[in-house]
């Protein structure tokens, strides 16, 4: 597509998108976001241009397509193309191929289905398509346990645009810094006169966050991927089993996305497991842990018997101890036991390293008492860091795995699209391949087709007999009932709309003149009204004064009134029409009558029935040049003259013949 040629395009943003690899087809598409990456051009004036684009395109096949049956086989041909595509990506881009008198056009779209015909349709290759979807863009993110830092007003605007997806607090010094480090697991602090001021939590201060706010929020890579990843996956299977170049490692990639879970959480990273399983384990393994003391303690004072002197009991009763203090006396080492087997159990139930074992080992009180109770703040203390490790282990994970991911987000973009630009050549591949089609030459007057199926038949595709047709001029198309005129009318006009989309046709081999203007008249349907007559009149007679390389196709219009009227009116309009340099065919069962009537010499075409079998005729589907076929009822009166041998059968047979 010349960049120019578009409505609102100047020399100077036709350059620009000239620039844009992707321009030719993001316009088609309108990709308002591929188009938005040219330099110099917003994606207001891209979403402009992309319209302006597909209206030109829209305006050039309806230029062309000027009839309600050349429209509606221009879509049945579509659909026949889509029904071969596996993605509804490749069954929208499909939509897009119009039928042209650009030469331009048509070219560009003969040279991709030149490459798409020489793929082979693997099935295996329609499975692994399935999955793909074009990529979306990430789900936005909140990250609630980190936040950024600032006591400026024009960095606190620039971080809440840059990352949006994380909180942006404001603070002025030290004390505020402390009370958010409290409230999240890390502080990003963006003002480099946070630098050296102490406060507890982990704290940072990296004035330079907002320059990669990739890096800074590694979950929007991770969201990319996540929401992605089936698509992605799906890709990488199509290039694998389609044996396509890649654009990356494939198995790098594929590795980094199974390390990735589906809300974009790291998977499979055992420290992190280890933590987020000590953290909701904990309450529970604290009272087992309680129990397992306070079990062997009543084991071990129940085994006891306790000999204490009258002075001694005396004493410690006057002092006002407990049992306590008794048990402190008399079973200290079996008090010691126990709540080192406390201690074991928390720490071993919960996998505790030796950092997070220290604290543990306090959580049971070294002064016995009865029964044993664990101190809530020295667990309190153990949440908090096991909390506290475990956000850093997770962002840790994240950050890495986002790291690794980053560099596969152009190549991943551009997996899908192969794939799915792949779909759409493979659609044109199978039905090229299902139709034996071939690529049709454009140059000189009319239409010649070898061989052509037309694709529109109902028939299996075994039982489409090939026909053969050449036709340039004016031509009058006649044949028994049910020879197959329509059918031909049918195969031109979709041959001839395949070819100007560019693609390859049905046909053994066709030539055809590249045609300004379709016109396809399906058959009217019984006697026309008056009203309803005069403007089909009017619309051939300015059909028969218009322009310059057209195609008419019409089939019966002798139907709009009665056989004498018809006979002259259409006699006239092709003596009009065969002044101009139009291609048309008229299928009509007046051939006869029309001929008689035009003051000109008229060319006719018979689709011929070459006998009868079992009362059914034996149709050559190939019209023949130059001959008025014979109609059914001609074919059944000449049977019975034969068969018969009576004279009035003789007689109109004769009739037929004057
Ligand atoms: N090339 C072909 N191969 C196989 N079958 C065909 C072919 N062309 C036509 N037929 C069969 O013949 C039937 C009649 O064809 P078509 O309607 O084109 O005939 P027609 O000559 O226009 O008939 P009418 O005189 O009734 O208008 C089709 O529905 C199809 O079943």
């Amino acid at each position: 597509m010349e960049f120019e040629s578009i409505p609102g395009v100047g020399a100077k943003t036709a350059s620009a998108l000239a620039e844009l690899e992707d321009a030719k087809r993001a316009l088609r598409e309108g990709d308002v976001a591929a188009l938005a990456g040219a330099p110099g051009i917003s994606e207001g004036r891209a979403a402009r241009i992309a319209r302006g684009a597909i209206r030109r395109e829209h305006d050039d096949s309806s230029r062309l397509l000027r009839t309600d049956r050349a429209r509606e086989i221009h879509r049945e041909l579509l659909a026949l193309l889509q029904e071969r595509a596996v993605t509804s990506y490749a069954k929208r881009r499909l939509e897009t191929f119009y039928p042209s008198s650009s030469s331009s056009r048509i070219e560009e779209v003969q040279s991709f289905a030149q490459r798409a015909t020489d793929r082979d349709p693997d099935p295996d290759v329609r499975g692994a398509l399935a999955g793909v979807t074009p990529l979306e863009a990430p789900r936005q993110v909140r990250v609630r346990d980190r936040c950024l830092v600032t006591s400026d007003a024009e960095t606190l605007a620039a971080a809440r645009e840059a990352v949006p997806e994380l909180p942006v607090e404001v603070c002025e010094d030290a004390r505020g810094l402390a009370d958010l480090a409290r409230g999240y697991s890390t502080v990003i602090a963006l003002d480099e006169a946070f630098t050296g001021v102490e406060v507890a939590g982990d704290v940072r201060v990296r004035p330079d966050a907002l320059d990669d706010p990739a890096e800074t929020v590694p979950e929007r890579t991770l969201s990319f991927f996540a929401g992605n990843r089936e698509s992605i996956r799906a890709a990488i299977a199509v290039h694998r089993t389609a044996d396509l170049d890649p654009t990356c490692d494939l198995a790098a990639l594929d590795d980094a996305l199974s390390r990735l879970g589906p809300d974009g959480e790291v998977k499979d990273d055992a420290e992190l497991e280890r933590l987020s399983r000590a953290v909701s384990d904990l309450d529970a393994s604290v009272h087992t842990a309680e129990s397992v003391a306070n079990d062997s303690l009543r084991g071990a004072i129940e085994k006891r018997d306790v000999t204490i002197e009258g002075t001694d009991l005396l004493s410690l009763a006057e002092r006002g101890a407990g049992i306590d203090s008794l048990l402190s006396r008399e079973l200290a080492d079996e008090y010691d036991a126990a709540v080192e087997a406390a201690r074991e159990h928390l720490i071993d139930a919960l996998a505790l390293d030796s950092g997070e074992s220290e604290i543990a080992r306090n959580a049971f009180p070294e002064e016995p008492t009865f029964p044993v109770e664990h101190d809530e703040s020295v667990v309190g203390r153990l949440r908090e860091e096991l909390v506290a490790r475990k956000e850093r282990r997770a962002t840790r994970g994240k950050r890495d795995l986002a790291a690794d991911l980053a560099a596969f987000r152009e190549p991943s973009a551009s997996l899908v699209r192969a794939a799915l630009e792949l779909d759409v050549e493979l659609a044109v591949a199978r039905f090229a391949r299902e139709f034996d089609c071939a690529m049709p030459a454009f140059g000189g007057a009319g239409i010649e087709i070898e061989g052509g199926r037309s694709p529109l038949l109902s028939e299996p595709l075994e039982a489409i007999e090939p026909v053969d047709y050449t036709v340039a001029g004016v031509t009058l198309l006649s044949g028994v009932n049910s020879g197959g005129k329509t059918s031909t009318l049918d195969l031109v006009c979709a041959v001839v709309i395949l070819a100007q989309m560019g693609l390859p046709v049905p046909a053994d081999c066709v030539r055809l003149e590249r045609f300004s203007e379709l016109h396809y008249h399906a058959k009217t349907q019984g006697t026309l009204d008056a009203g309803a007559f005069e403007g089909t009149v009017k619309e051939f007679a300015d059909l028969a004064s218009g322009g310059e390389g057209r195609l008419v196709l019409v089939d019966e219009l002798e139907s709009i009134t009665e056989p004498g009227a018809s006979a002259k009116i259409i006699a006239g309009l092709l003596e009009a029409l065969n002044e101009t340099d139009t291609t048309a065919v008229f299928v009509s069962h007046l051939a006869r009558e029309i001929r008689a009537a035009a003051d000109c010499e008229l060319a006719v075409d018979g689709i011929e029935a070459v006998g009868l079998a079992e009362g059914e005729l034996v149709v050559n589907r190939s019209p023949v040049k130059g001959r008025l076929a014979r109609s059914t009822p001609e074919l059944i009166v000449e049977k019975l003259a034969r068969e018969e041998g009576t004279a009035i059968y003789d007689r109109l047979l004769g009739k037929f013949e004057s």
